[in-house]
């Protein structure tokens, strides 16, 4: 159910803030996630830990508050690209100085952050599709205050010729809208509990992404396992069924061996989350259940 409340930008703000950070929490905790932090440790990651990622998603919070704040109501132009860019950079180095210069999020302020900028450019009334087409079209406009930055997720899209970060926002976080929020209703619906739900989506999303993440650390070998890995579970019957969840676990096991982690995956889900709660159109839909996190 959605619970926004009628209190204007303020207001909204601050509950579209709550509900990012709580997003990245969900997705954190949520076990058994393949090569990813989660509740049982750090999974191929030798500088997480659940604790870290939790205490970068609450130094995230404030970042998120302003770019709700400031998007409200207003039209994707380049003024606003240029504000979302440097409020999203000093959202990095907030989340840096939270971690001790560990990379936690970087992937996710930029999903979570345009989702909740276009949220509030829509007055926290906008279906999921319309968020999204909001998120793409300021995701397209050019920050030309943007650094010139050579990242690591950038040379993976050149060495291997697929679209990254930037791209799936570009094109409207096809991953999110195609893949994951169905997944995410068709599982509740056919009776799954929320937390195998949502590992259902992850999975959906882990079926086609091209996880500059996954490409750094282990190449293409790396990305074929996780992407067929993903489709067994859901072929297996998805999370809720015990055959999917031994897929699961042997998938875990292969992105252990081979230290890939989909961190972009992760960051969709966490996405995902957000976009389940605010949009309107979902109200409706999927009323959550009394175990959820939120
Ligand atoms: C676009 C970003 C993510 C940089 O992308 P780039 O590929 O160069 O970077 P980097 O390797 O550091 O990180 C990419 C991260 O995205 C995630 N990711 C990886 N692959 C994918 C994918 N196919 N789709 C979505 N996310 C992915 C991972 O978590 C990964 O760690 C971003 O940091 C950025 O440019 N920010 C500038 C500030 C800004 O404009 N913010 C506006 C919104 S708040
Ligand atoms: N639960 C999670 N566990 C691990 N990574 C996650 C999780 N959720 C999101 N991520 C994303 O994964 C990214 C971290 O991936 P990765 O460690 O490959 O990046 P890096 O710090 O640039 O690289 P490396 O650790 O290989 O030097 C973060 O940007 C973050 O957005």
């Amino acid at each position: 159910m959605k619970l926004q409340p009628q209190i204007g930008s303020e207001g909204s703000a601050a509950w579209l803030a709550r509900v990012a950070t709580q997003s990245l929490i969900t997705e954190a905790r949520l076990s058994p996630k393949p090569g990813l932090v989660d509740s049982r440790g750090s999974g191929a990651h030798h500088d997480l830990t659940l604790e870290l990622m939790e205490r970068s998603a609450h130094s995230l919070s404030p970042t998120f508050h302003a770019l709700a704040l400031q998007s409200w109501q207003r039209p994707a132009d380049i003024a606003l690209r240029q504000l979302v860019g440097r409020l999203g950079r000093e959202g990095e180095a907030q989340m840096m100085a939270a971690t001790g210069g560990v990379n936690t999020h970087r992937g996710a302020i930029w999903a979570l952050g345009l989702l909740v900028a276009a949220a509030a450019m829509h007055g926290c009334e906008g279906s999921s599709s319309e968020i999204a087409a909001s998120a793409a079209k300021l995701a397209s406009l050019p920050d030309s205050c943007a650094p010139k930055v050579f990242s690591k997720g950038l040379l993976a899209t050149r060495r291997y010729r697929v679209p990254g970060a930037r791209e799936e926002a570009q094109l409207g976080f096809p991953h999110i809208m195609r893949l994951a929020l169905p997944q995410l209703r068709r599982s509740r619906q056919s009776g799954a509990t929320e937390e195998q739900a949502r590992l259902d989506a992850l999975m959906a999303i882990m079926t086609s992404l091209s996880d500059t993440c996954v490409l750094s650390r282990a190449g293409l070998e790396g990305l074929e396992t996780m992407q067929n890995g993903a489709r067994s579970v859901l072929v297996a019957g998805g999370t809720a069924t015990a055959q999917g969840r031994a897929a699961l676990a042997w998938l875990d096991k292969q992105m252990l061996a081979l230290n890939a982690s989909p961190g972009g995956a992760a960051d969709l889900l966490a996405a995902t989350l957000l976009v389940d709660r605010i949009a309107c159109d979902n109200a409706t839909l999927t009323p959550l259940p009394q175990h959820s996190h939120f």
